[in-house]
Protein backbone atom coordinates (compact mmCIF):
# COMPACT_ATOMS: atom_id res chain seq x y z
CA UNK A 1 0.00 0.00 0.00
CA UNK A 2 1.45 3.56 -1.24
CA UNK A 3 1.54 6.00 1.65
CA UNK A 4 2.43 9.06 -0.94
CA UNK A 5 0.23 11.95 0.10
CA UNK A 6 -1.47 13.39 -3.25
CA UNK A 7 -1.30 17.17 -3.05
CA UNK A 8 -4.98 18.72 -4.65
CA UNK A 9 -4.17 21.35 -7.39
CA UNK A 10 -5.43 23.71 -8.96
CA UNK A 11 -3.82 25.02 -12.19
CA UNK A 12 -0.32 26.57 -10.89
CA UNK A 13 -1.32 26.33 -7.46
CA UNK A 14 -1.03 23.67 -4.80
CA UNK A 15 -3.68 23.47 -1.99
CA UNK A 16 -2.42 22.89 1.53
CA UNK A 17 -4.45 23.25 4.60
CA UNK A 18 -7.35 25.49 5.33
CA UNK A 19 -7.19 28.73 6.95
CA UNK A 20 -10.04 30.29 7.38
CA UNK A 21 -13.92 29.69 6.91
CA UNK A 22 -16.63 32.43 6.21
CA UNK A 23 -20.47 32.42 5.34
CA UNK A 24 -20.31 31.49 1.56
CA UNK A 25 -16.21 30.14 1.39
CA UNK A 26 -13.50 28.39 2.70
CA UNK A 27 -9.84 29.90 2.30
CA UNK A 28 -6.91 27.97 1.77
CA UNK A 29 -3.14 28.26 1.87
CA UNK A 30 -1.97 27.53 -1.16
CA UNK A 31 1.70 27.60 -3.06
CA UNK A 32 2.10 28.82 -7.08
CA UNK A 33 4.18 26.10 -8.08
CA UNK A 34 6.23 28.33 -10.83
CA UNK A 35 7.29 31.39 -8.37
CA UNK A 36 7.24 29.38 -5.20
CA UNK A 37 5.03 32.35 -3.50
CA UNK A 38 2.66 31.38 -0.49
CA UNK A 39 -1.18 32.37 -1.39
CA UNK A 40 -4.76 32.19 -0.27
CA UNK A 41 -7.17 30.83 -2.18
CA UNK A 42 -10.69 31.48 -1.66
CA UNK A 43 -13.48 28.45 -2.38
CA UNK A 44 -16.89 29.28 -2.80
CA UNK A 45 -19.60 27.32 -1.62
CA UNK A 46 -21.50 28.06 -5.51
CA UNK A 47 -25.41 26.58 -4.19
CA UNK A 48 -24.65 29.04 -1.16
CA UNK A 49 -23.71 31.98 -3.56
CA UNK A 50 -26.65 31.22 -5.65
CA UNK A 51 -29.19 30.72 -2.90
CA UNK A 52 -28.06 34.38 -1.65
CA UNK A 53 -28.27 35.95 -4.32
CA UNK A 54 -24.57 36.83 -4.37
CA UNK A 55 -23.75 36.51 -8.60
CA UNK A 56 -23.35 40.71 -8.49
CA UNK A 57 -21.33 41.07 -5.53
CA UNK A 58 -18.92 38.19 -6.46
CA UNK A 59 -18.15 39.36 -10.17
CA UNK A 60 -17.81 43.12 -8.67
CA UNK A 61 -15.37 42.46 -6.28
CA UNK A 62 -13.78 39.44 -8.75
CA UNK A 63 -13.46 42.45 -10.69
CA UNK A 64 -11.82 44.70 -8.69
CA UNK A 65 -9.11 41.94 -7.61
CA UNK A 66 -8.47 40.75 -11.02
CA UNK A 67 -4.92 42.16 -12.41
CA UNK A 68 -5.33 43.43 -16.30
N1 LIG B 1 -6.05 36.57 2.16
C1 LIG B 1 -6.22 35.87 3.27
N2 LIG B 1 -5.15 35.44 3.98
C2 LIG B 1 -5.31 34.71 5.10
N3 LIG B 1 -6.49 34.33 5.62
C3 LIG B 1 -7.58 34.75 4.98
C4 LIG B 1 -7.52 35.53 3.78
N4 LIG B 1 -8.80 35.78 3.38
C5 LIG B 1 -9.59 35.20 4.28
N5 LIG B 1 -8.88 34.58 5.26
C6 LIG B 1 -9.42 33.81 6.40
O1 LIG B 1 -10.56 33.08 5.95
C7 LIG B 1 -11.71 33.45 6.72
C8 LIG B 1 -12.92 33.44 5.83
O2 LIG B 1 -12.82 34.47 4.90
P1 LIG B 1 -14.06 34.95 4.06
O3 LIG B 1 -13.63 36.13 3.27
O4 LIG B 1 -14.62 33.79 3.32
O5 LIG B 1 -15.15 35.29 5.11
P2 LIG B 1 -15.36 36.57 6.02
O6 LIG B 1 -15.46 37.77 5.14
O7 LIG B 1 -14.34 36.57 7.12
O8 LIG B 1 -16.77 36.21 6.65
P3 LIG B 1 -18.22 36.24 5.99
O9 LIG B 1 -18.10 35.78 4.56
O10 LIG B 1 -18.98 35.30 6.84
O11 LIG B 1 -18.65 37.66 6.12
C9 LIG B 1 -11.36 34.81 7.31
O12 LIG B 1 -12.04 35.05 8.49
C10 LIG B 1 -9.86 34.70 7.53
O13 LIG B 1 -9.60 34.03 8.73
Amino acid sequence: MSTTKVKRRVGKYELGRTIGEGTFAKVKFARDTETGDPVAIKILDKEKVLKHKMVEQVTVKHQLTTKF
